[in-house]
């Protein structure tokens, strides 16, 4: 197989034309295949800390995995383990099995493997591969970067619409609830501080950050791993709660509360948060729509005294509030 520049240059185009991880990790096997003899492709996510460690997030067409099981894993596994490349050829048909670290974590940490499976590989050809997966591990470095906020490191407002519309459509494509049980549901709560302008005003812009740092910190304590935290703009949060009871979730986010309340933050006293919640149901049609009702039971929850907790479902059951259905294309906030 004879690879021009060209063809490198066409695939580097290919790949950084992508804007989503998913997208990329698909547009690097193609290339694979495509510019070497690898006529399997696997990219997989590690995490050294879920179970399993490894979850497939692309694959080739073809991908024979059970006949030689144990030799994949095993370099896939060492690849991990060692930190480098890993060329091993089974014994069972000869194949060479190759696995390429990816290291796109904040810390420079391996986050996933490459692995690729051919009847040949000259070592200019494991150097193609890897430089492939190098350019692949800059790009989804600069993709996970635009996702996240640059003050809190939260995901931004950017993501938001989409994880929430992620939920949405698995309602659709799924025809029932994400759930066995009909009373677990998840829950969308959007949070603003109360009144960080005084505090800003007071005691200046860089301690306003800090609060919002420190509130951050307290977010991922008291938030289960399941759960999706975004900074969506100024002093405004969101949660992504992952499916539980109204009663789970309310005793989480009531703890939450607290704890921004009990804080000590230094010369700013009774540093507290006005939080509004909505169930994401099935119903629901967007991603605006359902963060439109976290906001208007926010709003009540400033109007009614702030440092409180407004549920929209029970302000359209008590009338307070009327149902209302914000148009896709209005900016809300
Ligand atoms: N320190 C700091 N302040 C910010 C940041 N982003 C937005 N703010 C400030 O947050 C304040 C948000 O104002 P509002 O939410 O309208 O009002 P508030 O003073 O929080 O009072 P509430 O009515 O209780 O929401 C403004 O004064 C912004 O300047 C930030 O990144 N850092």
């Amino acid at each position: 197989m004879t690879v021009t520049s060209i063809d490198v240059l066409d695939s580097v185009v290919d790949i950084t034309a992508q804007t989503e991880s998913d997208t990329i990790s698909e547009s690097l096997i193609t290339t694979v295949l495509q510019l070497t003899p690898a006529n399997q492709v696997l990219v997989l996510d590690y995490n050294s800390e879920a179970t399993p460690e490894f979850m497939v997030v692309a694959c080739s067409d073809i991908f024979l995995y059970e006949d030689e099981r144990d030799a994949i894993e095993r370099v896939i596994k060492n690849c991990v383990l060692i930190g480098e490349n890993i060329v091993e050829y089974s014994n069972d048909d000869n194949q060479a099995l190759l696995a390429v670290p990816v290291r796109c974590g904040e810390k420079g940490e391996i986050e996933a493997v490459v692995f690729c499976k051919a009847d040949e590989l000259k070592g200019d050809e494991v150097q193609l591969i890897e430089g492939l997966t190098k350019i692949y591990e800059n790009y989804q470095k600069i993709i996970s970067a635009s996702e996240r906020d640059g003050l809190t490191g939260l995901y931004n407002r950017k993501v938001l619409t989409s994880k929430i519309d992620l939920l949405l459509d698995r309602f659709l494509i799924q025809g029932d609830t994400i759930l066995d049980c009909p009373s677990s549901t998840h829950w969308v709560c959007l949070f603003d501080v109360d009144q960080l302008k005084i505090i800003n005003d007071s005691l200046g812009h860089v301690y306003g950050d800090e609060i919002l740092l420190l509130i951050t910190a307290i977010m991922k304590q008291v938030f289960s791993e399941d759960d999706i935290l975004f900074r969506y703009g100024g002093d405004e949060f969101v949660v992504i709660m992952h499916p539980q009871s109204r009663e789970e979730m309310e005793s989480t986010v009531r703890r939450f509360m607290q704890a921004v309340h009990e804080r000590d933050y230094g010369q700013a006293k009774d540093v507290a948060i006005s939080l509004g919640a909505a169930a994401i149901s099935e119903d629901e049609m967007n991603a605006i729509t359902v963060i439109g009702y976290a906001d208007q039971a926010l709003y009540k929850a400033k109007q009614n005294g702030r440092s409180q907790l407004a549920f929209y479902e029970d302000l359209i059951a008590s009338g307070e509030l009327q149902s209302f259905v914000p148009e896709d294309d209005v900016e809300m906030f």
